[in-house]
């Protein structure tokens, strides 16, 4: 009764002196400590009468004028603290500060450490001028500083801003000149890179300051490199932690909305689009993340996914907030993971579905004595590969999110029925991308027309939208894609287009941009792909358009073949493996082998340059007889 009247609802009302009769909320949980109803002769009668009082204690009992009503009842600095990843850091050293929070090589930081630097860092940042709503950024692979830096740059109130250590310098410098960088980290290794990319900046534009991270693992691949411009740096990573105060008072957000940070997409579509995120989203995208995953307390995590991409899925901040123990490694290299799992009995990694098969494909692998959770996201993991991975033990989670999401939001949720299925349709039920996440709104499938739902029939295509807290602020300097992706009715346009199947769970098909049309009809080029990796000696495969005579356009496959394999299929077998699985319509009428498909720096195949090469081949032409679906 009482929660349909306020929306504010107190969970239990103590009345001193009143009956139980009078109690009107009696049944809930905690304390709410106010005198909302008096004697009636302190009060001018109200119109609004607790309906369950008894008959004797309305009598003497009504609504006070001078106590605050329900509606008055606000929100109030002791429950208003604007909300934040950075205490995590805090508390995971009064809770865990003996306990490892990063290990990397021979080095071994406690939680104790780890806040003690973040704190001096923070302290050295704010020292050289670095304020609320800077941006700073870094380059580096997945080091302890990479870590630190999620922390002690937004303790200096400035905005991180996590560099894609696999761009071009071109890319980099327009970066940093779009951002307005005013400091950069360089771990040694990329010190050639950033010297490249500043000396393309525009000739009026100012120079961001450079603090040199060393390391002594990069110093074989930097060393000459780092020479060249050593005068540049203002200072060095560790200098900085020794000079800073490790009594600073971090700078907290005004509001929760205070942008945290800047991180560019990956580029997969067109120019990378800077992606600005605040305190609260990533707060709840850390919390929602961890829940979903079922990230225990103190778990072991191996960072195999680069912490430029989306900040890690927003586990950096995860992490501090369990207590875990980052491993941290500068590259992927399959043999190294499969050493480091054993060695620090690893319980979580994440990766890309390309990881996924790098690591499957790797002559190191073998089974694990304990569950290796892995997730995945950032690509459509072909089921094929699901099943090969979970086959050497890794139990394997499927989200789906974008940097505007700060991580994954939707989550192939497993339901224990499904364990009782044959493996292949286990793994055709987790290669859909699933359910929304519980601090999600809503998640739907909108027709690309009308703009309605679609029917939940696993069938009618429209666009993915969502709604919920880690949704960005906004692209930073493009109010027309901020507007155009974010509409007044509260969707987030994703650009990724789908079907919501009877069961509620959402199946990706494409990317918007990717989407094949044949005569009319809308094919999916994920569909092909999980189809020719069902081909054994298909190591990689990617489809894309490319324009036909009659048919407007056909899919054209990229595939690479597996290594080592003593026969390597031709064209027509290829076309040949897939005819017996696909809808005519949907069998690639090319296939192009590569050694290797190009990839962007977070692993996706660069679909464009693929759809480029396609183009150049010209019309694929058809004999007469061919007219037909
Ligand atoms: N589980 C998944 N299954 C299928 N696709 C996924 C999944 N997770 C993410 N994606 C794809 O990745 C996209 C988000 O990627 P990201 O934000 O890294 O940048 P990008 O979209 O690749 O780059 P750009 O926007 O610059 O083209 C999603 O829109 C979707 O197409």
């Amino acid at each position: 009764m009482c929660s349909t009247w306020f929306p504010w609802r107190p969970i239990k009302l103590i009345f001193k002196g009143l009956p139980d009769s009078a109690l009107v909320c009696n049944d809930y949980n905690s304390n709410f400590r106010r005198s909302m109803l008096v004697p009636t002769h302190e009060a001018k009668p109200t119109s609004l009468m607790f309906t369950n009082l008894s008959k004797k204690a309305s009598k003497h009992y009504t609504i006070s004028s001078k106590s605050i009503s329900m509606e008055d009842l606000k929100p109030r600095p002791a429950n208003s603290s604007p909300l934040t990843p950075l205490g995590f850091l805090e508390r995971a050293a009064t809770i865990y500060g003996d306990s490892p929070s990063i290990i990397y090589g021979d080095t071994t930081y406690t939680w104790s450490d780890t806040h003690c630097r973040c704190l001096q860092l923070a302290s050295s940042l704010s020292s050289m001028g670095i304020q609320r709503g800077h941006i700073v950024s870094v380059i580096s692979p997945n080091t302890p500083p990479m870590y630190e830096l999620h922390f002690a740059v937004p303790m200096a109130g400035a905005i991180l801003n996590t560099i894609n250590t696999r761009l071009d310098a071109r890319t980099i410098s327009i970066l940093l000149t779009h951002s307005e960088s005013k400091l950069i980290f360089v771990d040694q290794a990329f010190c050639a890179l950033i010297h490249d990319a500043l000396a393309l900046f525009p000739p009026e534009t100012k120079r961001p300051m450079l603090v040199l991270i060393t390391d002594d693992a990069a110093a074989e691949e930097s060393s000459s490199s780092c020479i060249m411009i050593h005068d540049d740096f203002v200072d060095s990573y560790e200098e900085m932690i020794l000079k800073g105060d490790s009594d600073f008072r971090w700078i907290r957000p005004v509001s929760e909305w205070d942008p945290i940070v800047l991180n560019y997409t990956s580029g997969t579509t067109s120019s990378p689009k800077g992606v600005v995120q605040c305190h609260r989203g990533i707060f709840i995208i850390t919390l929602d993340v961890l829940l979903e995953w079922e990230v225990q307390k103190q778990s072991v995590y191996l960072w195999t996914l680069p912490m430029f991409h989306g900040n890690g899925w927003s586990l950096t901040w995860g992490m501090a907030a369990v207590g875990g123990t980052n491993i941290c490694i500068r590259k992927f290299d399959a043999a190294l993971i499969y050493t480091l799992i054993r060695r620090h009995h690893v319980t979580h990694l994440c990766g890309a579905p390309v990881v996924l098969n790098m690591l499957t494909n790797s002559p190191t692998n073998r089974p694990f004595d304990w569950p290796v959770k892995i997730l995945t996201c950032g690509a459509p993991p072909p089921s094929e590969v699901l099943l090969r991975t979970e086959s050497l033990g890794f139990d394997v989670t499927h989200g789906y999110g974008l940097t505007e999401t700060a991580g994954p939001v939707v989550f192939c949720s497993w339901k224990a029925e499904w364990n009782q299925l044959p493996t292949k349709e286990r793994a055709r039920l987790k290669s859909r991308q699933g359910v929304r996440t519980v601090a999600m709104t809503a998640v739907d499938v909108v027709d690309q027309k009308t703009g309605k739902s679609v029917k939940q029939d696993g069938v009618s295509i429209g666009e993915i939208v969502l709604k919920g807290g880690s949704i960005m602020l906004g692209y930073l300097k493009d109010r027309d894609a901020t507007t155009k992706s974010m509409t007044e009715e509260g969707w987030f346009f994703t650009g990724d287009v789908g079907v919501m199947h009877p069961d509620g769970y959402l199946e990706i098909k494409d990317r918007s941009k990717d989407v094949i049309i044949s005569g009319g009809e809308n094919l999916s080029s994920v569909e092909v792909e999980s189809v020719l990796y069902m081909n054994p000696s298909v190591n990689e495969a990617a489809v894309v358009a490319r324009p036909d005579e009659f048919w407007g356009e056909t899919p054209c496959a990229f595939v690479s073949i597996r290594e080592g394999l003593t026969q390597k299929p031709t064209e027509e077998e290829i076309i040949e493996h897939c005819r017996g699985k696909l809808p005519r319509f949907m069998v690639p009428k090319t296939v192009v082998f590569m050694t290797e498909l190009p990839k962007t720096s977070t692993g996706k195949i660069q679909k464009y340059l693929l759809r480029e090469m396609a183009m150049s081949m010209g019309r694929a032409k058809h004999p007469r007889s061919e007219g037909k679906k």
